[in-house]
């Protein structure tokens, strides 16, 4: 299989891109120029796919001419570009990897560093019944969910390396403690409905913690 990514297929990601980067900056959602966002193009196999993803260090506010580029499974440039990948462009090649998702989002929130605080050390964050688990496309009543964390390391491979070990079949997210989520999903719309149900189950899970203290 080869790596040739079509210009039309290209174009349409950047533009989803586009769209949800907009969206997630009026939420607030990249402080700092933190977050990144992928989209996978093309055919896929374990062994071998593409996706674009936003370039490192950008003020994810600002929408310009240069914002996304193409990488390969290993997260390499598949075009010429003077742009670099984002510099956690590994952990979205490991959770495209080990999961066949089709795009994924990842920000940083004071609920979601807050909550990854909270439950660090054991592990995941428990949610127990809130309505909100359905867009998870898990139905059952009452439902019980555990989001799982990793540590975060300062060297993204060592992230990268856990984040495979850490993913729930059920669960389309994976917290990296005091630092923020990746949510995913089979598209942009399904990851951005992740994104948001986890945001929303982050805020609700640290006030229950607050109220029962
Ligand atoms: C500027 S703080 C955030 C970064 O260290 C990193 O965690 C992040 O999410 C953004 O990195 P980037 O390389 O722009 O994709
Ligand atoms: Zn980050």
């Amino acid at each position: 299989m080869s790596l040739t990514i079509r210009l039309e297929d290209k174009q349409q990601a950047f533009e989803e891109l586009r769209d949800i980067k907009t969206y997630l900056a009026g939420r607030n959602w990249f402080p700092g120029t933190s977050g990144n966002l992928s989209i996978r193009v093309g055919e896929f196999t374990p062994e071998q796919f593409a996706f674009a993803v936003t370039a490192s260090g950008k003020d994810k506010s600002v929408n310009t001419p240069s914002d996304y580029l193409l990488v390969d499974q290993s997260g390499k440039p598949i075009e010429a570009t003077g742009l670099k990948p984002s510099a956690e462009t590994l952990i979205h090649c490991e959770i495209y990897r080990a999961t066949g998702a089709g795009a994924i989002f990842h920000v940083h929130t004071v609920f979601n560093n807050l909550v990854s605080e909270l439950y660090g050390d054991r592990g995941s964050v428990p949610i127990d019944g809130v309505e909100l688990i359905k867009a998870f496309n898990i139905w059952e009543e009452e439902a019980q969910i555990e989001i799982p964390i990793v540590p975060n390391y300062a060297e993204i491979p060592r992230i990268a390396e856990l984040v495979e070990q850490a993913i729930l079949p059920r669960i389309p997210g994976i917290l990296i403690r005091k630092h923020g989520i990746c949510a995913w999903g089979a598209n942009a719309f399904e990851a951005k409905r992740h994104l948001e149900a986890f945001e929303f189950l982050f805020e609700y899970a640290y006030r229950l913690a607050l109220l029962r203290k």
